[in-house]
């Protein structure tokens, strides 16, 4: 799905907002961060939903609004997502949020690897709270909860959005209503969606839960689908859940009892979340959270969050990959797949342009950012503490990370766009994703039409299936940033996202020459 919405449709003005940069995009939607026009201070963020995207896909205006209508009801939370206002114009249903500076939870997840336990058990806590939130408050199930649908604030907390699938389970006079339909995202959803005719959807949600704790532990699904014609949900089965092999293998003890509890396949017998509260993993504290469970030391988080992401572009590294995978091109299982039908070019990105970028860490102020006076010292110090730039780093992470409020699936680059776009486009092409050549001669073409600070940012639109034949797509965006360095960005939009980490990772060693890594 190909959408530039700014073509199609000038962007609604909202009464005393000011819209700054793009933070982040969709299938449907594209988020802007603004803010109050009489105090620029507070930063929220918008969303623009397209509703003739949404039609074409056939998603009616209705149920766009209903989604909104939901997550307005229970905004009541820390780790839900706020809504503060929504209106419908002639093409947009714009919806004014809870500015969530701290980016996606996909994004601080390494493939294979997972995220620090401690940190694992943190996500936990604040998500089985929320869910209690939800269903016990208002009565309301999430149905489509996966680290795509979670997001971050800048201090590290959860906040569960999404609630596009979200349905009222519980009717005013306390009973309970069934459903019926075949919701939620297939490697997530429980088993009783796919083959039960009437499911408690509440009980749906706990078994994504324990899915989501698995990712978080394991860095992979434990299965494609919970199906029988899944190899790994079978065996799963067969062994009434006594796993040791696998991914399973990386869970302890006490985490494995508990996750084992929630992918329980009879909803009867599944864990409730009055039992998962008593559970030692919700029970003790975190080091870097208070008695509520908010987090209270934001730079112990993003360290912890930052021990398991790391990019190799080490020789080693670098000559296995080339030796195993790069130039055979395999192409069932071991990489991406491409669609025939479209080649990608360069492409000047009028929608974000905003002549140097203007990154969020400078919208909002972090911290190092503020104090600093001489502009040399600010972009080496901004680049530095930035975690995109301190996962290519082998040795000890630096004082003053914190978390990042971009995409963490980025590079910054101190050569070239003459060495740049060509060692790119070679890399993506070689992962079958098919990019015109020339790019280069395209930039340049692109800079002659447009004033030499405005060229940028340029996108490559990507769009592949992953080694499991899942579609996924995205873009690179190359941007102008600190000290004449170059931001090279993989930004996904739809598809897996620890396949697109994957992708990221594989084009970062393949070009490893053009990473800056101070
Ligand atoms: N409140 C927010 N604060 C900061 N960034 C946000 C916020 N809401 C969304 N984003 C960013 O925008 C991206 C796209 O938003 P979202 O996933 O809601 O769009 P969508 O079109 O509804 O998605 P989908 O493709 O799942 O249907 C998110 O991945 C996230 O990076």
């Amino acid at each position: 799905m190909s959408i530039n919405f700014s073509q199609r449709s000038p962007l609604p003005k909202i009464k005393n907002l000011v819209l700054g940069e793009t933070v982040g995009q969709g299938s449907f939607a594209f988020v802007k961060a603004a803010c109050l026009e009489s105090n620029p201070e507070t930063v929220v963020a918008v969303k623009f939903v397209h509703l003739p995207t949404c039609v074409k896909h056939g998603l009616s205006e209705k149920d766009a609004i209903q989604e909104v209508v939901i997550q307005s009801k229970c905004s009541d939370h820390l780790n839900i997502l706020k809504v503060i206002d929504c209106n419908v114009t002639k093409n947009f249903l714009w919806i004014a949020m809870e500015m969530a500076g701290g980016g996606d939870l996909f994004d601080k997840i390494e493939p294979d690897v997972g995220v620090d336990a401690e940190v694992a058990q943190f996500y936990f806590k604040q998500l089985i709270s929320a869910v209690t939130y939800l269903h016990e408050k208002c009565g309301i199930a999430h149905r489509d909860i996966k680290p795509e649908n979670i997001l971050l604030d800048s201090d590290g907390n959860l906040k569960l959005a999404d609630f596009g699938l979200a349905s009222q389970f519980r009717r005013k006079d306390g009973t309970k209503r069934l459903s019926s339909d075949t919701r939620g995202s297939l490697p997530y959803m429980a088993p009783e969606i796919l083959h039960s005719r009437n499911y408690h959807a509440d009980l749906t949600d706990i078994w994504s839960c324990g899915v989501l704790v698995f990712v978080l532990l394991t860095g992979e699904t434990p299965w494609e689908q919970p199906s029988r014609d899944d190899d790994q949900f079978r065996e799963f089965s067969e062994n009434c859940g006594n796993m040791v092999s696998g991914p399973w293998n990386k869970i302890s003890l006490t985490q494995l009892n508990l996750v084992r509890k929630m992918l329980q396949p009879d909803p009867r017998k599944r864990v409730t979340l009055s039992e998962l509260r008593t559970h030692v993993w919700y029970t003790s504290l975190v080091s870097f959270s208070d008695e509520g469970g908010r987090c209270n030391d934001p730079q112990l988080l993003s360290q912890k969050l930052l021990s398991k992401l790391h990019v190799s572009l080490s020789d080693d590294a670098y000559t296995q990959f080339m030796k195993d995978d790069f130039c055979l091109k395999i192409p069932t299982h071991t990489s991406t797949q491409p669609i025939q039908s479209e080649i990608a070019d360069l492409r000047h990105d009028s929608f974000c342009a905003s002549g140097r970028l203007a990154t969020q860490h400078e919208f909002f102020g972090q911290p190092g950012s503020r104090q600093a006076s001489n502009p040399d010292t600010e972009w080496t110090q901004q680049v530095h503490v930035d975690m995109a730039t301190q996962q290519f780093q082998v040795n000890s992470i630096p004082e003053g990370a914190f978390i990042s409020t971009s995409v963490l699936t980025k590079f910054y680059s101190h050569r070239e766009m003459s060495s740049i776009l060509p060692m790119l486009e070679y890399a993506l092409r070689n992962f079958s994703i098919p990019v015109k050549t020339g790019s280069y001669e395209t930039f340049l073409e692109l800079r002659d039409s447009h004033k030499l600070e405005d060229v940028f940012p340029v996108t490559i639109q990507i769009k592949t299936m992953d080694r499991k034949g899942w579609f996924l797509s995205g873009n690179v965006s190359l941007s102008n940033a600190y000290g004449g360095l170059v931001l090279i960005s993989f930004n996904r939009r739809s598809g897996d996202p620890l396949e697109w980490r994957r992708l990221f990772k594989k084009v970062s060693l393949v070009c490893r020459e053009l990473v800056y890594v101070p």
